[in-house]
């Protein structure tokens, strides 16, 4: 399977060149950023230390993805739609961790996905999208007594807030709940800000080094707490799952999936 990464030279892009790399049966085609970027015409395989591949960095997508079956990509909502359309343009798959969408953009991207199969997903990890189904139990258990308070912890360069992960925890939560999570999402509490209301699901954002990515879901009652965590120790697994996800597209039609369908969890 023939493979391209957009955003090659970002934090996600040299794990994800690195997962293409080792797994067999894979190949990595093409790598792209954006215009101007100081690495256009770098090797791929040395801009993620994975020795060089004789795959120059380059910001010619139409042409990559004319010798690719997949484009992974990682990089930003506005520029993932414009490279979706390419992608359907030319008639190929793609999976997209970008995260930040706002729900008009969700829908752009299933526009797109009418004619190609499209993975997209805020998080390719398997612990976090196992938490997606603990959340789900635990929402349905603990019912309406007990207050849901979400906290997520990342990096300093992270450019959207909250994370889609810990978004779609929230929606979890709430569509489980039978909220919408539109309405009782609750991102700012400052001053006299009153009491909170009981339906509220309150979204809290730490920013800070290095962290790759922390979630918890707090379910709070009266006398007791439950805490359902997951912390990422590197990126690789995210990188990992991408991968996985494009194995998984290759018999698929058309459509917008995400990684609970990759793995058999939706
Ligand atoms: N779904 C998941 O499992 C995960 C999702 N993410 C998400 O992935 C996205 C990327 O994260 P991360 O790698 O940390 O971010 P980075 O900023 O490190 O990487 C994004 C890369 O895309 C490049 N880029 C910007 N514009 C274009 C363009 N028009 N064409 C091609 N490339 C472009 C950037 O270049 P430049 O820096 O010069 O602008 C940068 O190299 C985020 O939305 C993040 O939330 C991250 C980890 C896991
Ligand atoms: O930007 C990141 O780094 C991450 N983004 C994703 C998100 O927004 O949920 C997933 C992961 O937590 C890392």
């Amino acid at each position: 399977m023939k493979v391209a990464i957009v955003g090659a030279a970002g934090r996600m892009g040299g794990r994800l060149i690195q997962a293409v790399q080792e797994t067999p049966g894979m190949e990595l085609t093409g790598a792209v950023e954006r215009t101007g970027h100081p690495q256009l015409g770098a090797d791929a395989g040395l801009l993620a230390a994975v020795g060089k591949l004789g795959i120059k960095i380059t910001d010619d997508l139409v042409a990559t993805m004319a010798n690719a079956d997949v484009l992974i990509d990682f990089t930003f909502p506005e520029v993932t739609l414009k490279n979706l359309e390419i992608c359907a343009q030319q008639g190929k798959m793609v999976v997209i961790g970008s995260t930040g969408f706002t729900p008009e953009q969700k829908q752009q991207a299933a526009h797109f996905a009418e004619t190609i199969p499209v993975v997209l997903a805020p998080n390719m990890s398997v612990g976090v999208n196992a938490c997606f189904k603990l959340l789900k139990e635990a929402a349905n258990i603990l019912g309406d007594d007990f207050d849901v308070e979400i906290v997520e912890l990342h990096h300093n360069k992270k450019k959207d807030s909250p994370s889609g992960t810990a978004v779609r925890m929230g929606e979890v939560v709430a569509d489980t709940l039978g909220r919408d999570y539109n309405q009782v999402a609750n991102y700012h509490r400052e001053g006299m800000c009153g009491a909170r209301t009981h339906e509220e699901i309150g979204m809290q954002t730490v920013r800070g080094g290095d962290i790759v990515g922390e979630h918890t879901v707090y379910f709070i009652g009266m006398g007791e707490r439950i805490e359902i965590s997951h912390r990422a120790m590197s990126r690789d697994m995210f990188a990992r799952g991408a991968v996985r996800a494009c194995q998984w597209l290759q018999d698929k039609d058309p459509g917008l999936y995400d990684m609970q369908d990759v793995l058999g969890l939706s």
